[in-house]
């Protein structure tokens, strides 16, 4: 099955309350685990790049290639789409677009609204007639965002009604309490704006930083609009455990395929784990038939 936009994909979710997970790629074993996974659970999936890492992944087109060339080879039949995350720039994203990514994000949260409006928009103009889907940001996320350590800031409500209403994007992350990376204490959304928010743009949003956010929250949030949930740090983190692991109990080994196959598998089992929770394990066939 060819890669798909996530538009349809979230707005299934929304109305039906469950959420897609996007699982960033580290590597080839992570496109392997990722696929794996959605295939296992017959779940809908969003595989995505991090801008940030697109050099050491070997460029958009090795990307998309490795993407491509695995759905045939594993006759994957769950939908997929490719989606580049937090796209530093507007040449950044197109460039994605070209290389075949069936999806974008665009992260202008850094600078004035006004700024990230006008960049927006020009992502969706390009990503429209090529029927990519778009998301942007609006506050920022805690923790690791481009590469830069930074604070939270929450989403301003009349910023994301803009962002919605001017550019025309698919998704939203409003920034609201969530953190990049492991959490200090036990995480603090704040469910109040997002029920405001959610409300009013009516699209359906994206949560950044929930790898550590206790299910109970996911599923508020899930609730309160999230079609979309972003994981990375429970994937490396299942990954480097379970590499040392090997490693450490098996001292002469060399064989790659010995020492990263057990990693990969781990991978593989957090992604499964994730798409039973945010609910949307069972969900490609409705999808599918559309
Ligand atoms: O680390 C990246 O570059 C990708 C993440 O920002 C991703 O968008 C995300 O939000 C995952 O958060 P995490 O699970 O807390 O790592
Ligand atoms: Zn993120």
């Amino acid at each position: 099955m060819p890669l798909v936009s996530m538009k349809e994909m979230l707005l299934q979710a929304k109305r039906e309350q469950y959420a897609v997970g996007q699982f960033n790629v580290n590597g080839l074993s992570w496109v392997h685990a990722i696929l794996d996974a959605a295939q296992q659970e017959e779940a809908p999936v969003i595989v995505a790049a991090s801008d940030r890492l697109i050099d050491f992944l070997g460029g958009y087109r090795t990307v998309a290639a490795m993407v491509n060339v695995l759905l045939e080879e594993k006759n994957i039949q769950v939908p997929v789409a490719l989606h580049l995350d937090h796209g530093k720039t507007v040449e950044n994203c197109l460039r994605a677009i070209d290389a075949g990514f069936s999806s974008v994000m665009f992260d202008g949260s850094h600078g004035p609204i006004e700024d990230n409006i006008r960049d927006t928009k020009k992502v969706t103009a390009y990503a429209a007639s090529r029927g990519v889907s778009v998301e942007a940001e609006v506050g920022t996320v805690g923790g690791m965002e481009d590469g830069l350590i930074g604070g939270i800031q929450y989403a301003d409500l009349n910023e994301c009604i803009r962002i919605v209403e001017e550019t025309g994007i698919d998704a939203l992350a409003a920034a609201l309490g969530s953190v990049h990376g492991k959490y200090a204490g036990e995480p603090k959304l704040g469910f109040t704006e997002m029920e405001a928010i959610s409300r009013a743009v009516g699209i359906p949003l994206v949560l950044h930083g929930a790898s550590g956010i206790p299910l109970h929250q996911l599923k508020r949030a899930i609730e309160l609009g999230h079609a979309k949930i972003n994981i990375n740090t429970e994937c490396v983190t299942a990954w480097s455990l379970q590499l040392r692991k090997t490693l450490a109990e098996n001292l002469e080994i060399t064989e790659p395929r010995l020492i990263l196959t057990p990693a990969r598998e781990a991978i593989r089992e957090t992604v499964r784990t994730k798409i039973r929770q945010f609910g949307s394990s069972g969900k490609a066939a409705s999808l599918q038939n559309k």
